[in-house]
């Protein structure tokens, strides 16, 4: 996978969604060769590596299992797709801090997996001075996704009105600032892969971009 046909023109487009609506949706941000080589990556993974959103210590696991049943792993750069891939966010990174002044100081992403019927309810990613995720991503891995086979990410507004709709179509990124835009992944009728990823800062409490 190289970064070749990412045109800087996408990256100009991000930086436009976020400094404006604080919000984009990105399709074919990666091609589908790009696309192919992330979900092979994914699915080589024996599902033992696989860690379920639900399972934890007694207390945390019931309360998680009510509101997701992902099933994640971490990406650690130990393949040539993950460093490409997160070569690429590297590089967004660079560009928010420089063109946006967010201070982000580092990545983190994992391999979701939502089987037939799972489902994240409606949170937000990070709560203002309480966590250090201030952008949120989520790139899918599906090949040709049917509207009828559900799965859709729901993207509500800051007074709770839905905004947007996405199918989870292998190659759309989806970029939002984490503390601003409840969501929800709905029911699907097939398996559903994705990376979903966060920009942190360093210290939660710093101030946030306000546009
Ligand atoms: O997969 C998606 O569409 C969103 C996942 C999500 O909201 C999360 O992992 O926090
Ligand atoms: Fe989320």
């Amino acid at each position: 996978m190289t970064t070749a046909p990412l045109t800087t023109c996408v990256f100009d487009d991000i930086i436009t969604a976020i400094a404006g609506p604080g919000m984009g949706i990105f399709p074919g941000f990666l091609d589908p060769g790009q696309t192919a080589a992330l979900r092979r990556d994914f699915t080589a993974l024996p599902d033992w590596q696989l860690t379920h959103a639900g399972i934890g210590r007694e207390h945390d696991h019931h309360n998680n299992e009510r509101i997701r049943t992902d099933k994640t792993r971490w990406l650690d750069g130990t393949t040539v797709p993950q460093q490409a891939y997160m070569a690429l966010m590297a590089e967004l990174q660079q560009l928010f801090n420089r063109q946006l002044f967010m201070g982000l100081r580092d990545y983190e992403c994992h391999y979701a997996r939502y089987d037939q019927g799972d489902f994240y309810k409606k949170h937000l990613d990070a709560f203002r001075g309480r966590s250090n995720r201030r952008l949120t991503t989520v790139l899918y891995l599906n090949d040709d996704w049917q509207p009828d086979q559900g799965g859709e990410l729901l993207i509500y507004g800051d007074r709770g009105e839905p905004l947007h709709r996405v199918r989870p179509e292998g190659g759309t990124l989806v970029c939002f600032l984490s503390e601003r835009f409840p969501h929800e992944v709905l029911p699907a009728r097939r398996p559903r892969l994705s990376i979903a990823g966060w920009f942190r800062v360093d210290d939660p409490i710093a101030p946030t971009l306000r546009l």
